[in-house]
């Protein structure tokens, strides 16, 4: 007779099993809930004029955008305080002071159109704006506006000044770039990417495919005249001539080829008088800011820059002092780098866009080529880590995912993600979901098993 009152040994043996692995995977749980609830209840935060974290002192003022979550433009005094915020519009894209009056800025906006109606019969769509604030009265005028039928990729990301009346658009709604007359608002000139590049190229159309995020009217120098444009879906920054169109062999970068450039931003042009000509470029993908020199009918790298942190950038702009204004997106941050590569300023912005030091002149305007600086390049291999946000157990399975993910993927999970999502808190939410799941499914095993319930495949071959 069996004596059922008595567990056997390898019973007792497997619920002991059973309670040191609950025990184990309640803790993981709860360390990372741990981990993700005091991140999620405090930090960074640009959601109100209040909340925005003040700067450091500087020589002038600094006015940063965002896009994404939260939709703000904000302007520093040299003291750090805040002398200007807004956060009407859905989004904020490139600023630039207007010439002569540094406190009076223009950048390109968007609002995305929710509601259907006359402006939007298939919600969602986009108004885009090109804006004009004075930062000290807090004046806001729109400039030149147009209704999009499309939400994604459906906005101006920059546009330039030529002179008074006309501006030059970045227009990623329609893969174009058009000349306006901003007083007449009628179109005078305009340059269509389909006319120079393959649709089998860049990224799905007409979804989002040549994804034309910055726009340059050259001013100086044997290129005065022409417009650089930054198609961002085939890695590439084309030079146009308004009469020829593409100057083919003016073109930076090649599509894929992500060595030289992977999905940039804002490149910056540097003419002959100021070391050129050279392009100051936010390399996005590739989590670095990088310059280049025209040289005998080709571009050469003559620096770069990247930290630890850096992630996403998309804006770098050579100031007058020789110093790069760097807009780090991921990075959670805008600074400033010095000639041997120190972070000399820095503050914290939640999702930044573009950021410009005032007095200095439209992005690079002021500032020399690297080359004639003599800067430094600072990569991570040289031991360029300025990361001091902690480096624990979660940092080290945060930076592990980061070196496993596509670049591309990784900027796209944490661009939708909340903004106290960082690194560290990825890892923390991937620990807990996997230990969560693994527990889950050992518990629904055991109970199978206890309730003598037998899992067979709803196909099964019958034996001879
Ligand atoms: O806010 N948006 O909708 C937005 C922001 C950035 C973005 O990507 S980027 O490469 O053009 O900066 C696309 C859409």
């Amino acid at each position: 007779m069996i004596d059922r009152s008595r567990p056997s040994l390898a019973g007792v043996r497997s619920a002991l099993t059973r309670c040191r692995l609950r025990i184990a995977f309640a803790v993981l749980v709860l360390l990372s809930a741990a981990v993700v609830a005091s991140s999620a209840s405090g930090g960074l935060s640009t959601a109100s004029k209040a909340a925005v974290p003040a700067a450091p002192p500087t020589e002038n003022h600094t006015v940063v955008t965002e896009s994404g979550r939260a939709g703000t433009i904000t302007a520093y005094e040299p003291d750090g305080d805040v002398l200007y915020y807004n956060n009407t519009r859905t989004k904020y894209f490139d600023v630039d002071p207007v010439e002569d009056d540094p406190l009076t800025v223009e950048y390109t906006a968007t609002d995305t159109i929710h509601t259907a109606g006359p402006t939007c019969s298939e919600p969602p769509c986009a108004l885009n704006v090109i804006e004009r604030a004075d930062l000290e009265t807090g004046e806001v005028e729109v400039l030149y506006e147009r209704y999009d039928h499309k939400e994604t990729a459906g906005e101006w990301h920059d546009m330039d000044r030529i002179n008074e009346s006309h501006v030059v658009v970045a227009d990623i709604v329609a893969d174009q770039v058009f000349i306006v007359n901003t007083e007449t608002e009628i179109v005078e000139w305009l340059w269509d990417a389909q006319s120079d590049f393959s649709l089998e190229s860049g990224h799905s159309f007409p979804r989002d495919w040549a994804h034309i995020n910055d726009v340059e009217y050259i001013e100086r120098g044997a290129m005065a005249g022409r417009i650089m444009v930054s198609l961002r879906n085939q890695d590439q920054v084309v030079f146009l001539d308004r009469r020829e169109g593409l100057l083919e062999n003016w073109t930076l970068g090649a599509e894929n080829e992500y060595g030289t450039m992977y999905e940039q931003h804002n490149p910056d042009y540097v003419p002959e008088s100021r070391g050129g000509p050279a392009v100051v470029v936010a390399d996005s993908e590739n989590g670095r800011v990088q310059e280049f020199q025209r040289e005998d009918g080709e571009w050469n790298r003559t620096w770069e820059w990247e930290d630890d942190r850096i992630q996403w950038p998309r804006d770098a702009d050579r100031l007058p002092n020789g110093n790069t204004l760097i807009t780090d997106t991921h990075g959670n941050r805008v600074m400033e780098v010095n000639a041997s590569g120190a972070v000399v300023w820095q503050v914290g912005s939640t999702l930044p866009y573009d950021a410009e030091r005032l007095e200095t002149g439209a992005e690079s305007e002021g500032g020399q080529s690297a080359q004639e600086l003599g800067l430094e390049s600072r990569t991570v291999t040289d031991g360029g880590d300025t990361d001091t946000r902690g480096f624990g157990p979660v940092e080290f399975v945060g930076r592990l995912l980061e070196r496993v993910l596509p670049h591309r993927l990784t900027n796209a999970l944490i661009f939708v993600a909340p903004v106290w999502i960082g690194k560290g808190e990825a890892a923390a939410i991937a620990v807990g979901l996997l230990s969560g799941l693994t527990w889950a499914s050992l518990e629904i095993g055991w109970w199978l098993r206890e309730s003598s319930v037998r899992v067979r495949l709803p196909v099964t071959r019958e034996r001879e």
